[in-house]
């Protein structure tokens, strides 16, 4: 029997920090900064965004500390609580990226889920991807209507999407506890995983899901609500057409790069998702292990 996974700082925030380099590496990736090049990016590259993840990794063990802490804490009053160690970390991603935003929306995703690690851990409840989705929906709740609704003038290209479009972006994805990962990208991986795939080749199979289904608010901040239906359309096209299954489907999705990076749009967003359903995953992996946490007696431990 193997030992099973224990939860702790170290573990999440290194699993976080593999996420985003398994992002970033895997290639090709339609419009997106990769091993092979910039995609539709003037300002930022592969190390570029290595250097981020290595700014943001410690921040992910701030965000699980700190979910233990208060894992007792209502899930209503946490985000608040949370928001200004996000709004620290994501300073920390631009002093390494010279002002660059490279994860903005991976800070914010896999911030809350880091967060929501810990105060599962803390309860002594153990993470799987479905529970940390739930508790991130939870500390989320009403976060769209509150911000994007209710809020006062766009200050950002999502606030303004939403305004525009009713585009939820990122905030409407970890509200719905990541549902669009949930319903296409951790099936996609489990269905290459199982199919015997690797798991470059199973990456591309989340990504091509994600493409095809994710409201990505970098399309149409970059490209208008047409640029989202192009990639969306065209990636659906490639999934009826075998996905990674597909003899020629590598060719088809640097094909898929030429043109989006042609048209200057990049779904930035979709490759923060891609990054969430790895992270995900290895819960999921320490869940199958057996993994348990230790329940702690006095409440929520540091
Ligand atoms: C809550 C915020 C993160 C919301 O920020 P914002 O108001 O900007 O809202 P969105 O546009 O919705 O999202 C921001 C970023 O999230 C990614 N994203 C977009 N669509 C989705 C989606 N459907 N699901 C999930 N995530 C999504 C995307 O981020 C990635 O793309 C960026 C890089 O691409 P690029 O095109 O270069 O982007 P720009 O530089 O903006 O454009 P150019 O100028 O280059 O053309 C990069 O960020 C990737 O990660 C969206 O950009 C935020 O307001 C907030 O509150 N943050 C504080 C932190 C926090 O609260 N943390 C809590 C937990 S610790
Ligand atoms: N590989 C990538 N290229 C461009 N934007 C991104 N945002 C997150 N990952 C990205």
């Amino acid at each position: 029997m193997r030992r099973p996974a224990i939860l702790d700082t170290r573990r999440v925030a290194g699993w976080g920090h593999e996420a985003l380099i398994r992002e970033v590496e895997l290639s090709p990736k339609p419009g997106l900064v990769d091993r092979f090049n910039n995609g539709a990016h003037d300002d930022m590259d592969l190390a570029m965004f290595r250097a981020s993840a290595a700014a943001i990794e410690p921040w992910l063990g701030v965000f699980f500390r700190f979910g233990r802490r208060e894992c007792e804490r209502p899930a209503v009053e946490f985000l608040p609580r949370l928001r200004p160690q996000g709004q620290a970390c994501e300073r920390a991603m631009l002093r390494a990226t010279g002002g660059v935003n490279t994860h903005k929306g991976s800070v914010f995703a896999l911030g809350l889920l880091s967060a929501a690690a810990g105060r599962l851990t803390g309860r002594g409840v153990s993470a799987d991807a479905d529970g940390l989705c739930l508790e991130v929906a939870a500390i989320c709740d009403g976060l769209v209507s509150r911000e994007l609704r209710d809020g006062g003038p766009a200050a950002t290209a999502g606030e303004r999407l939403y305004r525009e479009h009713g585009l939820p972006g990122a905030r409407g994805e970890a509200a719905s506890g990541f549902a669009t990962v949930r319903r296409h990208g951790l099936p996609a991986w489990r269905r290459a995983r199982a199919a015997g795939h690797g798991e470059e080749a199973a990456l591309h199979a989340v990504l091509l899901n994600l493409l095809a289904y994710n409201q990505d608010t970098n399309l149409v901040a970059r490209g208008g609500i047409s640029a989202l239906h192009f990639v969306q359309t065209r990636a659906r096209a490639l999934l009826d057409a075998g996905g990674i299954d597909a003899a020629d489907h590598l060719a088809e999705m640097r094909r898929l790069d030429r043109e989006m990076t042609e048209r200057h749009i990049s779904p930035g967003g979709s490759a923060d998702l891609l990054a969430v359903t790895w992270f995900l995953s290895r819960f999921s992996l320490y869940q199958d292990d057996g993994g348990r946490v230790g329940s702690s007696a006095r409440g929520c431990v540091d």
